[in-house]
């Protein structure tokens, strides 16, 4: 079984439009746990476009009524955003490359090239008790470099498997899927633990979870474009009986 994580960002973004708290952001966090989610994922960008900190605080006091459900946090390790992370002490923070002003997370990180600001940051958060997770790009040759940083876990970076897949190619999608089954292995085989994310969506979820690999997946944006046209409690059961299934 693989864990579904539902990210609220897009929520919050059409929250931010209007000024409101319309959509209630704490009222879909209680309606995605209510059937039976197991973490919520939020990525409080330092423009604070969708998810503020103050949403990540609010999530953090809803959740401790919901000891089952596990709070992953998103971001790059500013001083900012590492204070948050003291402050709420999420079960999960997973570190993403991500400048400033991006559209949204495009890339893995350059594990070598970060080596102090990693080490430092993987250090802080294993005291204080919260799991990490680095963003990372499926290569399974940079598994030995976040062994040596220290990280927990790898979150798989799945753009790319996710627009192999839209196209269709039989071939190009079996090495694709190769690939991201290797890193995910290689990680497995050296204690660390696997997730993924990012464009997951109905369609592609379960030929990325096959083989049982993957502890964990944090899906967004595609699952709120899916619940305006299906229903959202609909959109969540057809994720949970994915991820329940995945082996
Ligand atoms: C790390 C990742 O791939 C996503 O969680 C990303 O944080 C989504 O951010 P936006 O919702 O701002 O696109
Ligand atoms: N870490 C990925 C995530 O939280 C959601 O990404 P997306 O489904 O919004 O692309």
């Amino acid at each position: 079984m693989t864990l579904l994580s539902v990210n609220v960002n897009k929520i919050a973004l059409l929250r931010n439009s209007r000024g409101t708290n319309y959509p209630d952001l704490l009222y879909f966090v209680q309606k995605i746990i209510g059937r039976g989610v197991q973490g919520i994922t939020v990525h409080p960008r330092p423009d604070e476009r969708h998810i503020t900190r103050q949403d990540a605080r609010d999530i953090a006091e809803l959740l401790k009524g919901h000891p089952g459900v596990e709070f992953n946090i998103e971001g790059y390790p500013t001083d900012g955003f590492m204070a948050l992370i003291d402050d709420l002490r999420p079960a999960q923070c997973t570190l993403v490359p991500d400048e400033p002003g991006q559209l949204t997370s495009d890339h893995g990180w350059d594990v070598t090239g970060n080596r102090k600001l990693l080490s430092e940051v993987l250090t802080q958060l294993r005291s204080w008790q919260v799991r990490s997770s680095l963003f990372l790009d499926p290569l399974p040759a940079l598994v030995s470099d976040v062994k040596a940083a220290g990280a927990d876990r790898i979150e798989l970076y799945t753009e790319h498997y996710a627009r192999v897949h839209a196209q269709g190619a039989k071939q190009r999608m079996a090495d694709t899927l190769q690939q991201y089954h290797d890193t995910a292995r290689a990680a497995r085989e050296a204690g660390i633990g696997v997730n993924a994310g990012h464009d997951l969506n109905l369609h592609n979820l379960a030929g990325l979870l096959e083989g049982g690999l993957i502890q964990e997946v944090s899906i967004g944006h595609a699952l709120i474009v899916e619940s305006l046209e299906q229903g959202m409690d609909t959109v969540l059961d057809r994720y949970l009986a994915i991820t329940r299934h995945a082996r």
